[in-house]
């Protein structure tokens, strides 16, 4: 079985981070590790705390699994501090670590901060270069390529910036634009579009996060770029549109909308 790993933050309402991870690549038919960078008190209306793990016991994380089980690919999410961003560079470059997926988290879909201000620049000097794909928002893309996002051209230009600075390819996700959910890639130098309606539904808690860990499973098992971000657009549509309803803000997604055996059976 194809293994993957997800470096990220431990969210309690199960929505967001290491949970929506775990649930995203065991559902995409890979095994799935974690290495907790945080523990966040929050549900889908707020952050109330955050607890960074030493980046000590990350590295401790890190070498138990690689030792171990080595990962076909590494999601990896909210990175509070630029000492982890280090500690985790440092460990997958040792490692040389494949199929890397880096989801530039800085706030939840509540608006709550998850990342340490100065971070963001660190975290794309060192782990940009070395991933297989970094996928921000349109709040992300502006903030780490200096461009105002308003539509489609805005979107080709920050792609670009943030591919050609740190020589990766980019995924810029349009989840919070206006119109249809589309999302752009630009990779190798060349740009393709991942269209997708917009689902009328207000349950978003946890998107960015299960469509980076979908891409990285699919990536696991040995999808090109292109199929397994349109095999991940796909999962996270089908989702959404299972329209799982919970929590008095913006509630997670259906994760297992595919189960139907008997262990998911109802009552
Ligand atoms: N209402 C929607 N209908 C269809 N697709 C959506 C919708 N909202 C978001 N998406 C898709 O979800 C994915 C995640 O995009 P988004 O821009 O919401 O990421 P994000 O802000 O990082 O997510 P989050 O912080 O909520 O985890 C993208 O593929 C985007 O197109
Ligand atoms: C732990 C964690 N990671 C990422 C996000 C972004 O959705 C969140 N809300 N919580």
């Amino acid at each position: 079985m194809k293994t993957a790993l997800s470096i990220a933050g431990s969210d309690s309402c199960g929505g967001a981070g290491i949970q929506a991870d775990v649930k995203t690549m065991t559902m995409n038919g890979v095994y799935a590790m974690s290495a907790v960078t945080a523990l966040t008190a929050q549900n889908t209306t707020g952050v109330r705390a955050v607890l960074e793990t030493p980046p000590e016991f990350l590295r401790e994380q890190l070498d138990a699994v690689f030792e171990d089980i080595f990962p076909d690919a590494v999601k990896i999410g909210m990175l509070p501090s630029a000492e982890l961003v280090r500690t985790i560079a440092e460990r997958l470059r040792y490692y040389q670590a494949k199929n890397i997926v880096v989801d530039p988290v800085m706030a939840a879909t509540s608006g709550s901060a998850l990342m340490g201000s100065g971070t963001a620049e660190v975290l794309a000097n060192e782990l940009f270069p070395i991933a297989a794909l970094v996928t921000p928002n349109i709040p992300e893309a502006a903030v780490l390529s200096g461009v105002t996002i308003r539509e489609e051209g805005d979107m080709l230009c920050a792609a670009k910036r943030i591919g050609d600075a740190f020589g990766c390819a980019v995924l810029l996700k349009g989840g919070h634009s206006s119109g249809a959910a589309d999302d752009l890639l630009y990779a190798d130098g060349g740009f393709r579009w991942f269209r997708g309606e917009r689902i009328e539904n207000p349950n978003t808690h946890g998107t960015g996060c299960t469509l980076s860990s979908a891409v990285a499973s699919n990536l696991a098992k040995g999808f090109t770029l292109d199929e397994a971000v349109q095999r991940a657009k796909s999962y996270l549509s089908c989702a959404l549109a299972a329209m799982l309803d919970l929590g008095k803000g913006a509630g997670p997604i259906e994760h297992a909308f595919a189960l139907n055996g008997c262990f998911a059976d109802k009552k």
